[in-house]
């Protein structure tokens, strides 16, 4: 289960308020008595608190003199000390207000930063396999997303929470004004809060509404530039990816406009509640209570007041269903990632002994089956191979036939379901070990280029430079080495530059997943009898996926795969 969001901090806590019940559908109550009973636990909370007492009672004693003044000026009085209180407490309301709302925003900003850096680590510590079964847009918008909605909403949130004390100041004075009019604006008040909570249901659904449209439209958007070479060629093609971007973008227009037309009775609201609490004291109370008229101009100007912090109040309730919105998106996805057991930060040491080959026996892994297929998932079996230092093998096989599957379970990228893989004496854990991977470089089918050289230090840089220039694309890329920008680069060149960066890393084993296949004849050559020679003379360990079958007498072995299972090529 995904550990709830603990009030560690402020921020922590401000984030607790927005507390959520595991039934979507039923939320829990805000939990406002935790509030007050933990609200001070901390220095920092207890500034906090302070900063919101001070900015109402600044608020309230403004009012308060206000109304002296006005009383005064009825019986032709004046008083300058009243004149000046008024401006000091001006200035008062103003920084204490500021200050609460500045430091309370950065408290949950860094409240969300730790918690997003936690995530990171987690979704860093994933197996491919947990990676492939979340989808990579479920990780982006945990990761990103539904934080920037949460940010967004924390400073309507903060007002809002100092609207409520503010409230309650002045609650407070009007009751010393007149107790009826206490009951009759908490009346009114509380018929208000009924419809509010009506509105709230109807927002929550709407909102799920939109962030599935927005979601839909999101795959399509990015369809469209990732798709655009065939949806060039292909009229009929973008007639309809063009007729599904309408049909989505109409619906999100749709729960768009709902939200919005919920939102606007929940601020319309905040702010007819205002004049109907002074049209009720002033229409109402004379009827219910014998109230002097100048009591009732004092009380009339204080639920005037009531205006400002009903009006925050009011605006932060959209803000605090949008913020629970995304919190419940980033718990579910933290949910997610714990339910795959993501295993804790791997900091084993690898064993003392030097590495030596790797021998792999009866390995065996199924795929989950796709949602969309009857049949069981893939499955590759009975895996047995040895490899030594200074070994090349080629693995070959058809389309389909796991080859690429072995390479990642082979590299510890996916966890096997069976068999055993030893390597510098030990027998590695089902789940391996960093230090295990760790032996690899390599560049897979999918291979990524990171904007940076990540991982590779002056050394490394320099060991880079060297194989670019081997494999005639350093000119293409910039002096610095440690930035890579990669877009002016062919197919064929991006993928010298993925070998040269696996390369730079010596490591003692190197895996390669067809890299020959997009390379000009010339450079393939120069790999199969001058490159890989020259690595095997230096001692690596390499397994290459290929089809180049004018090459294979290069391989000190070849195996063969076939439905999931590998023989020795000579055998198949
Ligand atoms: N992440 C995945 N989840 C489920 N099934 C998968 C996954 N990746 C691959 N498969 C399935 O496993 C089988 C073997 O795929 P694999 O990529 O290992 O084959 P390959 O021999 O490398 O193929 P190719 O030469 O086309 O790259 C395929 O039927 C594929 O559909």
């Amino acid at each position: 289960m995904a550990e709830p969001i603990a009030p560690r901090s402020t921020g922590a806590f401000l984030l607790r308020l927005l507390g959520r019940s595991d039934n979507q559908d039923e939320r829990a109550p805000l939990p406002f008595l935790a509030f007050l009973t933990m609200w001070g636990q901390q220095g920092t909370r207890g500034f906090l608190l302070a900063y919101a007492v001070l900015s109402a009672a600044a608020g309230t004693g403004i009012l308060v003199l206000l109304n002296t003044e006005a009383e005064l000026l009825q019986r032709q009085g004046y008083s300058t000390l009243i004149a000046v209180f008024f401006i000091v407490l001006l200035l008062v309301y103003r920084f204490s207000q500021r200050m609460l709302v500045a430091n309370a925003a950065a408290q949950i900003e860094q409240e969300l930063h730790a918690r997003r850096q936690t995530i990171v680590r987690k979704t860093l510590n994933l197996s491919l396999r947990d990676i492939e079964h979340l989808r990579g847009e479920r990780v982006v918008n945990g990761l990103a997303a539904s934080y920037d909605s949460l940010s967004q909403a924390i400073v309507p949130l903060v007002a809002g929470l100092e609207g409520v004390v503010m409230l309650a100041f002045m609650y407070a004075y009007l009751l010393v004004l007149s107790p009826a009019a206490g009951a009759l604006t908490a009346v009114v008040a509380g018929l208000s809060v009924l419809g509010y909570l009506s509105l709230n249901r109807q927002l929550d659904h709407t909102l799920r509404e939109t962030e599935e449209s927005g979601r839909r439209f999101r795959s399509y958007a990015a369809a469209l530039v990732q798709g655009n070479k065939e949806l060039r060629m292909n009229t009929q093609r973008r007639v309809e990816l063009e007729r599904d971007m309408a049909e989505t973008s109409a619906s999100m227009a749709a729960s768009r406009s709902n939200n919005a037309h919920i939102l606007a009775q929940i601020l319309t609201t905040g702010t007819s509640v205002s004049y109907l609490l002074a049209g009720s004291v002033v229409f109402l109370l004379p009827m219910l209570a014998d109230i002097p008229g100048e009591d009732i101009s004092r009380i009339v100007m204080a639920v005037l007041f009531l205006i400002g912090p009903v009006g925050s109040l009011a605006n932060s309730v959209q803000h605090f269903i949008i913020a629970r919105f995304a919190l419940d998106n980033i718990q579910q996805f933290e949910q997610r990632i714990d339910e795959c057991g993501a295993p804790a930060p791997d900091a084993t040491d690898p064993p003392p002994a030097a590495f030596d080959g790797l021998k792999l026996s009866r390995v065996c892994y199924q795929h989950q089956a796709a949602q969309t297929a009857n049949a069981a998932g893939f499955r590759v079996d009975d895996i047995c191979l040895e490899l030594k230092p200074g070994e090349v093998i080629f693995i070959t096989g058809g389309n389909g036939s796991g080859k690429t599957t072995a390479l990642r379970v082979l590299t510890g990228l996916y966890p096997r379901d069976g068999g055993t893989i030893t390597a510098r004496g030990v027998q590695i854990p089902a789940q391996a070990p960093q230090w295990y991977c760790n032996l690899f470089a390599g560049v897979f089918a999918d291979y990524h280029v990171f904007p940076r050289a990540y991982g590779l230090e002056a050394s490394g840089l320099a060991a880079l430079d060297h194989w670019l220039k081997r494999l005639g694309i350093r000119d293409e890329l910039a002096d610095d080495l440690s930035t890579l920008q990669t877009e002016a680069l062919s197919t064929g060149q991006k993928k010298r530059l993925a070998l040269a960066l696996a390369l730079a890393e010596e490591r003692p084993v190197l895996v390669l997943d067809e890299w020959a296949a997009d390379q000009d004849p010339a450079t393939r050559l120069a790999f199969y009898t001058e490159i890989l020679p020259e690595l095997k003379r230096q001692g690596k360990a390499i397994i290459c996926i290929t089809h180049d079958d004018r090459y294979f007498d290069c391989a000190d072995r070849r195996f063969h795969m076939s439905e999931g299972r590998m023989t020795p090529a000579d055998a198949s």
